[in-house]
């Protein structure tokens, strides 16, 4: 096995679980993806989870999904917009994997979410307003976990993926 884990952070929309499948099928690696693991340990869709148990009972599911699934080796795991928020979901980050940073502004985040309707946080008036806030707190904690930052505004999904492989070539 030529990597270790590959975490994929970023903000919603950036395409976190999009790359993540395509790259792991290019790796031949397994894929994992948060938000679909806690949907499935719970059988409860995300928007009802947050119904049911806020953004912090979220935050407590996600912790341990993180945690339990970065023992594993050789895997791509793509996470959650807000997994970066917890200190111990960093660490484990940082310890357990190759961290890479989608980058993408609130420009195009707006444009790839805004047909779906599974992301409770915006599910509002101005989501617009709720992307800006949301950057300005977690900017700094995806870039103080990046190992690798890579500019998705202006790549479709293939030439990100190529991006992730030259990036990381140059890494080893
Ligand atoms: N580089 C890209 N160029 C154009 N569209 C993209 C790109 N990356 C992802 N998309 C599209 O944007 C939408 C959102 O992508 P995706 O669900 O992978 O984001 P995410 O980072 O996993 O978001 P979340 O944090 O909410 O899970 C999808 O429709 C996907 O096809
Ligand atoms: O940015 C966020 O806080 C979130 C992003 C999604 O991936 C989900 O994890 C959930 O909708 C919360
Ligand atoms: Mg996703």
């Amino acid at each position: 096995m030529r990597y270790k884990n590959l975490t994929l952070v970023g903000p919603m929309g950036a395409g976190k679980s999009t790359i993540g499948r395509l790259l792991a099928r290019e790796l031949q690696l397994s894929f994992k993806d948060s938000d679909r693991e806690i949907e499935e340990r719970t059988g409860a869709s995300i928007p009802l989870i947050f119904d049911l148990e806020g953004e912090e009972g979220f935050r407590i599911r996600e912790e341990q999904v993180i945690d339990d699934l970065l023992q594993e080796r050789g895997l791509i795991l793509a996470t959650g917009g807000g997994a970066i928020l917890k200190p111990a979901n960093r660490k484990r980050m940082s310890s357990n994997s190759t961290v890479i940073y989608l980058h993408t502004s609130v420009e195009h985040q707006l444009e790839r979410t805004a047909r779906d309707k599974n992301r409770p946080l915006l599910q509002t008036e101005n989501p617009r307003k709720v992307l800006e806030n949301l950057l300005k707190i977690r900017e700094p904690l995806y870039r103080e976990i990046a190992d690798i930052i890579i500019e998705t505004d202006t790549r479709a999904p293939r030439l990100v993926v190529q991006e992730i492989i030259d990036q990381l070539t140059a890494l080893v």
